[in-house]
């Protein structure tokens, strides 16, 4: 049995349905995001997890233990579940070491060093004496996570945690709060807007729209192979082609023949529509296949390039930045893409 069992879970706010049948699970050590729109349900899902919202139907135990079940609903402080919220929810007339020290039991043995030990690894050991106030938002969430881990919790929920922070430190802290967690085998669930954080942040990605959880994988399956279409123009950039099926796992698209990375039965449909990521696109001068770049914008390492075929499809493609083409030039291009997901041709 996984460490973690979300098992069918429902959840809804009067009349309004919020979450629908939720089930993933999560292996001792493991880390996960949930992505979604804005009300898709990800903060609910962990506040029924941490017991702050008790679901209407489903299941969920934690290491081995039932934290939700018929006739169990174990209160949110007997969980043993730390969380982490963006706005830090520090209490500002406490200094660090008593923030920290909050839960800890006084006479708890060893407390002092425990705490010591937290603000250690939380990179802040001589900010022990300082208020929030005197802590810059960084530091303020170093202070909030240790809060969490200090109470050795069997799991961690973090709730948007690095949203207040700006772009550079964000990308900084996400990295070395994702180091901690792993130093200390934690298992964690992250709720974020981001998705270059939660692919960098999670061993797994939860996608959920509506209250439903399109996908629960990888970040490189989630991007590489989208269980959906939602999925698909969700994450990351899309461009479509039209293809034909001519064998069981090989379609032919505008821009050639393409594997697909599970087998079709011709009955699904007559045409597909062929997922292309920007970086399955790389120029080369060889190629039969000619685009007209019609936009471009740069970005640093690599130029967005928004192309259009002679069949007057559209393809984006991401070239490094040193391939750069005004707009109008006609250059060549060729699919990489090892194998490709398709689906049934649709016309919205
Ligand atoms: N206590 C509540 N009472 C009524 N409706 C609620 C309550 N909490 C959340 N909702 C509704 O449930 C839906 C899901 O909210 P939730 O906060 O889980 O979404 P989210 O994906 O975390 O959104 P965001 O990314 O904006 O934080 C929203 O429509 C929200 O308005």
């Amino acid at each position: 049995m996984s460490y973690l069992v979300v098992n069918d879970l429902s959840h809804a706010f009067e009349t309004k349905s919020v979450l629908q049948s939720l089930s993933f699970t999560l292996e001792k050590g493991e880390i996960a995001s949930l992505l979604g729109f804005s009300g898709s349900g990800k903060t609910t899902a962990l506040r029924c997890i941490a017991g702050f919202e008790t679901p209407q139907l489903g299941a969920i135990s934690l290491n081995q233990q039932p934290l939700l079940a018929k006739g169990v609903c174990v209160p949110a402080h007997e969980r043993h579940i730390g969380m982490v919220f963006q706005d830090y929810a520090l209490f500002p007339h406490l200094n660090v070491f008593e923030n920290i020290g909050f839960g800890l039991p006084k006479k708890e043995r060893n407390r002092s060093t425990k705490i010591q030990e937290i603000l250690e690894l939380v990179g802040l050991p001589t900010l022990g004496k300082r208020y929030p106030h005197e802590l810059s938002g960084g530091q303020q969430q170093r202070v909030a996570l240790a809060r969490a881990l200090v109470m050795q919790p069997a799991m961690l929920l973090l709730d948007e945690p690095f949203s207040s922070l700006d772009v550079s430190l964000r990308s900084r802290l996400a990295e070395e709060v994702r180091a901690i967690i792993k130093s200390l085998n934690m298992t964690a669930i992250l709720v974020t807007h981001d998705q270059s954080e939660a692919f960098a942040f999670s061993d797994q990605v939860g996608v959920l729209h509506e209250g439903k959880l399109q996908q629960f994988a990888s970040p490189y399956e989630v991007y590489h192979q989208p269980a959906n279409r939602f999925t698909a123009d969700f994450i990351g950039e899309s461009s479509w082609l039209k293809g034909a099926l001519l064998s069981e796992d090989v379609l032919q698209t505008e821009a050639g023949k393409v594997k697909l990375s599970s087998p079709c039965s011709p009955v699904d449909a007559a045409t597909f529509d062929v997922l292309i990521r920007p970086d399955d696109v790389v120029e080369d001068a060889s190629s039969t296949l000619q685009a007209i770049i019609e936009s471009a914008q740069f970005r640093g390492a690599e130029w967005m390039y928004q192309l259009r075929l002679a069949s007057g499809a559209s393809l984006k493609a991401l070239l490094p930045s040193y391939q750069r083409y005004a707009v109008g030039t006609k250059i060549g291009v060729r699919l990489i893409a090892p194998s490709v997901v398709a689906f049934p041709h649709s016309t919205n």
